[in-house]
C-alpha cells in the first residue's frame, strides 16, 4: 500500500533544480494570466531559528540527499528563486471539527475559477486508504502515544506531501492546500523544511471556542464524514469527541510571529476576528479578503442557492443572442410559475423553525426583471449580472455570425473561454466582473435565487461546482429550468435540474389564455357564507412581511371561522406561518396564533396544516388576537397586517366577531396605527395596506383592492405589473354587484388610475410620503362616492338618512385615525380637514408644512436595519 501512494516520487518524477536556475516551467496559457500575472512574493521569506532546527528523523530520506536542506545557512544563503508564477501551499492548522475541510474547498473554489490552479491534498483521505473497508480508526488510532497510529498517520503524510510536491513542480499546479490538523510545531517544522526555498507557503489556522458551532459542527460531520459510515450519530459523536481530546493534548497554536499566517478566531460565529501575520502579495491578500467574507458562511448550511435563466425572450425565440428584449409568451409563463417552484423548496433553518429568508438578484435587463417580478422576495438588480456582451455580434443570430464574420465565429468555436467578442466580452471577462457577486453571494447566509443569463450563469455555476475553468462556457444552463445548490458542511455543494413541470406549464398557459388573472396564488380563499369575500393573495413579501402575512391570514380566518365561513390557506400561506421565529414573537409580542404556528411547524406537522391549527385555535378562543405590530422589526410588515385586518373586519361587518386588534381595535383606526409605526408609506404594502382600509371602511360596496398595485416604482420593465404584494377583491354588503363597478386593476393592465393607489409622493411638490397617501386616500373617497352617486338605482336599499348616519360615522372614524396619527407624528400642522374632504384645488404643495422640517416617514422606512439595507425593499426597484 505504502509503494502505491509514494508511487510519483517513485516513478522517476524529476524534481527541478532549486537553485533559481531553473524554475519549474509555467503553464504559458493559464486562464486569467494575463490579468493576474504579477509576481507574487512575501517580502521576507526568512523564518525564525527555532522553526529551523528540524528534528532527525523528521525529514525524509530522499530530502536530505537531494539538497542539504537541513542546512540552516545553506538555505538562508540560497539565491531567491524567481518563478514566473510564484507556487502556493496553504497549510490549514486546527483541531477537528474547526471547518479546515470547508475552508480548503471554498479557496480551492475561489483561486481555481479566478484562473490559479489549485489542488486540495487531504491527508485524512490518505489515511483512510490504509484501513480495510469495515475497519475503524478510532480515537485510540489518533493517541500521541500509539506507536501503530503514530506510523500509520506519519505515511499518510507524507503519501500526501509527496502528491503535492508532484503537483507543484508540475507545469499546472500553482497552489496546493495541505488540509490535516497540523496541531504541533514539530509537525509545522517538518513542513515549512519540507516547503522552505521552493514554494511561498503560509498557515490558515481556525480557532473555534463557541461550544454551540462546534456541536453543530461534529453533528454535521458526523453526516458526511466517511470515518464514521454505517455508525449511529451517538456513538460516532462520542467517538469524534474522544479524538479530538486527543489532539487537543498534544495541540499548539501557532504563536511563532516569524511565520506567515492567517488565524481565523470564532470567524464563524460572526463575532470573531483574524489575526493576519505577515502577509502581503496579491494572491495571499486576496485569500485574507475571501475568508473574511466566506467564514460567516460558514454555518449557513440550510440556505439554499438557486440560479435560473430568465424566461425564454423575444430574442431568444428568434435565436438573436444579447440585446435587450422582453419575454416571449413562453417565457411569462415560466414568471409566473417561477414562485410556485421557488415556494415549495424554501428550507426551513437548521432549528426548523422558521424559513430562511430569501432575496432575488437580477441583471439589468428586461427579460430577468420580468422573469422576477411574480417572485414574493426581495430583488436587487446588479449590472454585475448582465449578460456577456457580444459587441458588434450583439442581435445576430448565430449563422449571420458565422456569415458575416467567420474568423470570429471560428476563433470563439477554438476557444470560448477567452475569446473576446469585437467590443464585447470574453468568458474570462465575465468571470472577472462576477466576482464581487459571488464574494456577496459567499456572504449571504440567506437563500439567494439569480435570475440570470446563459453565460452568466455558466460562470456562476462554474464556481459553485468548482468546474474547470475550461469547462465553462459550456456547462447545461438550459431555458426555463430551476437550479438548486444546496451547501454541503464541507463547502462543496450539491446540485440539482428542477425543471418546469408540463402541467405547471399547461395551467398557466391555459390561466393566461382565460384572462387577467390576479397571479399564480390564485388559489388561496377566504371565505364566509354571511358575508362573502374573496381574497386572492398574491403576496410579494419580505422576509419580514412573510411572517404578517401569517397573522393576518390567520386572523382573517378567525374572524370568518365563526361567521360559519370555511377557510383555506395556500402553500404561500403556510410559508409564511412557518416563517414564524419564537424570537420575532418574542420581541413582538406576536399572538398565540403566531405560536401555535411555530410549534407545530417544528413537530412536523405540514405548514398547512400549522396555519389551520393556528386559525382554529384563535377562533376557539375568547382572547381576542392580539399583536402589537408597531414593534415588529419591519416597517412595512404592520401596515400589511394592520391592512388586512381592517379590511377583513370592515369587510364581514361584523363587530362581534373576534377582536383583531392591531393596537387599536376598530378598524376605522387601522390606517393611524400603521403610520404611527412609522411604516414606509412610499412602499407598496403600506400604503395600498393603508388604503385598503380606508377604502372598505367607506363602504363602498365592491371594490378590488389592489395592494400595491402602482408602486413599481420603476420597478416593472415593459409595463409589467408592479411587485405588488396582494390583489384582493372584497364584495361587500348584499348589494355588491353593479355598484359603480369595482376600482379595479389586473395584472395585465398592471395599471390604476395614476394618483389613485399608491401614486408616489409628486416630485418637487414638497409633498411627503404621508401627505400623497392622504391625497390618496382622499381621492379614492371621492371616486367612490361619484361612483356612487351616479348609481342612484343601486342606492336605493339605502334611505338618505342611513346615508347620513354612515357619513357621520365614517367621518368620526377617519377624523379619529387622522387624530391620532396627527398625535403620533407631533405635527400638528397635519389637517385633519384634508383626509376629510379638502378640494382639490389645494394643491398637495400645502402639505409642504409636514415635510419640512418635520418627520418625513417615507425616508425612513427603507432602512430596515443593517444588513437589509443593500437589498430591494420588494417592489424590486432597487438597484446595487
Ligand atoms: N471558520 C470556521 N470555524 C468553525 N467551523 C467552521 C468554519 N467554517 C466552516 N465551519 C463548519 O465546520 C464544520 C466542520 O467542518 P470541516 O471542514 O469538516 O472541519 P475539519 O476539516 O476542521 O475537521 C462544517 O459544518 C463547517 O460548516
Ligand atoms: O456563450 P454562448 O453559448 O453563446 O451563450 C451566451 C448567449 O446566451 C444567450 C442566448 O443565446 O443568453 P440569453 O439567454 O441571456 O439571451 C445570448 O444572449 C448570449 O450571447
Amino acid at each position: 500500500m505504502y509503494e502505491i501512494w509514494r508511487s510519483r516520487s517513485s516513478l522517476g518524477f524529476q524534481r527541478p533544480k532549486l537553485d533559481g536556475t531553473q524554475s519549474p516551467v509555467l503553464e504559458a496559457s493559464t486562464p486569467l494570466g494575463r490579468i493576474h500575472s504579477a509576481t507574487v512574493n512575501f517580502k521576507d521569506i526568512s523564518i525564525g531559528p527555532e522553526a529551523l532546527e528540524l528534528a532527525d528523523g523528521d525529514i525524509e530520506e530522499d530530502d536530505r540527499h537531494s539538497e542539504d536542506s537541513t542546512n540552516k545557512s545553506a538555505i538562508l544563503l540560497k539565491p531567491p528563486r524567481v518563478p514566473h508564477r510564484t507556487k502556493y501551499v496553504i497549510i490549514l492548522v486546527g483541531l477537528p471539527g474547526r471547518g479546515k475541510t470547508f475552508l480548503c474547498n471554498k479557496i480551492k473554489c475561489y483561486l481555481n475559477w479566478l484562473g490559479h490552479h489549485t489542488r486540495h491534498f487531504n491527508v485524512g483521505s490518505y489515511r483512510r486508504l490504509q484501513k480495510g473497508d469495515h475497519e475503524v480508526q478510532t480515537a485510540e488510532f489518533f493517541d500521541a502515544h500509539n506507536p501503530m497510529g503514530i506510523e500509520a498517520r506519519n505515511r499518510a503524510l507524507y503519501a500526501a506531501l509527496d502528491d503535492l510536491q508532484s503537483y507543484l513542480f508540475s507545469d499546472i499546479g500553482q497552489v496546493a492546500i495541505f488540509d490535516a490538523t497540523n496541531t504541533t510545531m514539530e509537525r509545522r517544522r517538518l513542513l515549512i523544511h519540507r516547503f522552505h526555498g521552493r514554494f511561498q507557503y503560509l498557515f490558515i489556522e481556525s480557532i473555534c471556542t463557541d461550544e454551540k458551532v462546534l456541536e453543530q459542527n461534529y453533528r454535521f460531520k458526523m453526516q458526511y464524514s466517511p470515518d464514521y459510515q454505517g455508525m449511529g450519530m451517538q456513538q460516532s459523536l462520542s467517538d469524534f469527541k474522544a479524538r479530538i481530546h486527543k489532539y487537543e493534548e498534544v495541540y499548539e497554536p501557532i504563536n511563532d510571529r516569524n511565520l506567515h499566517y492567517i488565524k481565523l478566531i470564532d470567524m464563524v460565529t460572526g463575532r470573531g476576528h483574524m489575526d493576519v501575520n505577515r502577509i502581503s502579495g496579491y494572491l495571499p491578500g486576496k485569500i485574507v479578503f475571501f475568508l473574511m467574507q466566506v467564514c460567516k458562511a460558514g454555518m449557513a448550511q440550510a440556505r439554499r442557492i438557486w440560479l435560473t435563466r430568465h424566461g425564454q425572450s423575444e430574442y431568444n425565440l428568434k435565436h438573436r443572442i444579447g440585446g435587450n428584449s422582453p419575454l416571449a409568451p413562453a417565457g411569462e409563463v415560466y414568471a409566473r410559475c417561477l414562485p410556485e417552484m421557488l415556494i415549495d423548496r424554501l428550507p426551513l433553518n437548521e432549528e426548523q423553525q422558521f424559513s430562511v429568508p430569501v432575496s432575488v438578484w437580477t441583471s439589468t435587463l428586461c427579460r430577468t426583471i420580468q422573469t422576477a417580478r411574480y417572485l414574493p422576495f426581495p430583488k436587487l438588480r446588479w449590472k454585475a449580472l448582465d449578460e456577456i456582451q457580444a459587441g458588434t455580434c450583439d442581435g445576430l443570430t448565430y449563422e449571420e455570425i458565422a456569415q458575416r464574420f467567420p474568423e470570429e465565429f471560428a476563433a470563439r468555436q477554438k476557444d470560448k473561454l477567452r475569446y473576446r467578442y469585437p467590443a464585447g466580452e470574453s468568458y474570462l471577462d465575465v468571470i472577472q466582473r462576477l466576482e464581487p457577486v459571488i464574494i456577496e453571494m459567499e456572504r449571504e447566509k440567506e437563500c439567494i435565487l439569480v435570475v440570470g443569463h446563459q453565460a452568466v450563469l455558466r460562470a456562476v455555476l462554474g464556481y459553485f461546482m468548482a468546474k474547470p475553468l475550461e469547462s465553462i462556457p459550456t456547462l447545461d444552463v438550459p431555458l426555463h429550468t430551476l437550479l438548486e445548490l444546496r451547501p454541503r458542511p464541507d463547502g462543496t455543494m450539491d446540485f440539482e435540474y428542477i425543471d418546469l413541470s408540463p402541467e405547471a406549464a399547461a395551467i398557466m398557459e391555459a390561466n393566461i389564455a382565460a384572462g387577467p388573472q390576479p397571479g399564480p396564488f390564485s388559489s388561496g380563499s377566504f371565505s364566509s357564507a354571511q358575508s362573502p369575500m374573496l381574497l386572492s393573495p398574491m403576496f410579494s413579501m419580505g422576509r419580514h412581511d412573510s411572517t404578517v402575512m401569517a397573522v393576518a391570514a390567520t386572523a382573517a380566518m378567525a374572524i370568518l371561522t365563526p361567521l360559519g365561513g370555511s377557510a383555506t390557506c395556500t402553500a404561500l400561506d403556510a410559508a409564511s406561518a412557518t416563517a414564524w421565529s419564537p424570537s420575532k414573537s418574542k420581541s413582538s409580542s406576536l399572538p398565540f396564533v403566531a405560536d401555535a404556528a411555530v410549534s407545530d411547524a417544528t413537530e412536523g406537522v405540514t405548514p398547512s396544516e400549522t396555519v389551520a391549527t393556528a386559525v382554529i385555535a384563535a377562533a376557539e378562543s375568547d382572547k381576542p388576537v392580539v399583536t402589537s405590530p408597531t414593534k415588529s422589526h419591519h416597517s412595512r410588515a404592520p401596515s400589511l397586517a394592520a391592512g388586512m385586518g381592517g379590511a377583513v373586519m370592515s369587510a364581514t361587518g361584523n363587530s362581534s366577531s373576534p377582536s383583531f386588534n392591531f393596537g387599536i381595535s376598530a378598524p376605522d383606526v387601522v390606517s393611524a396605527t400603521v403610520v404611527a409605526d412609522g411604516s414606509g408609506l412610499e412602499s407598496p404594502s403600506t400604503r395600498s395596506a393603508v388604503l385598503a382600509a380606508a377604502v372598505v371602511d367607506s363602504r363602498a360596496r365592491k371594490v378590488h383592492v389592489p395592494f400595491g398595485a402602482t408602486m413599481g416604482g420603476g420597478g416593472s420593465e415593459g409595463g409589467a405589473p408592479p411587485d405588488l404584494l396582494l390583489a384582493g377583491q372584497l364584495p361587500l354588503g348584499s348589494g355588491g354587484a353593479g355598484s359603480g363597478g369595482p376600482l379595479s386593476w389586473s395584472p395585465a393592465t398592471g395599471a390604476l388610475p395614476r394618483g389613485m393607489l399608491g401614486s408616489a409622493p409628486r416630485a418637487g411638490s414638497g409633498e411627503t410620503a404621508a401627505s400623497s397617501l392622504f391625497r390618496d386616500i382622499h381621492q379614492v373617497r371621492r371616486m367612490l362616492a361619484v361612483e356612487t352617486d351616479g348609481e342612484g338605482e343601486d342606492k336605493e336599499t339605502a334611505s338618505a338618512d342611513e346615508d347620513g348616519n354612515e357619513a357621520e360615522r365614517l367621518e368620526s372614524g377617519v377624523e379619529k385615525a387622522a387624530r391620532k396619527l396627527s398625535s403620533v407624528l407631533e405635527e400638528p400642522a397635519l389637517s385633519l380637514n384634508y383626509l376629510l374632504d379638502k378640494p382639490d384645488d389645494q394643491s398637495p404643495s400645502g402639505m409642504a408644512c409636514m415635510g419640512e422640517g418635520g418627520t418625513d416617514i417615507g425616508d425612513d422606512s427603507g432602512s430596515v436595519g443593517g444588513e437589509d439595507d443593500n437589498v430591494g425593499d420588494g417592489d424590486g426597484a432597487s438597484s446595487s
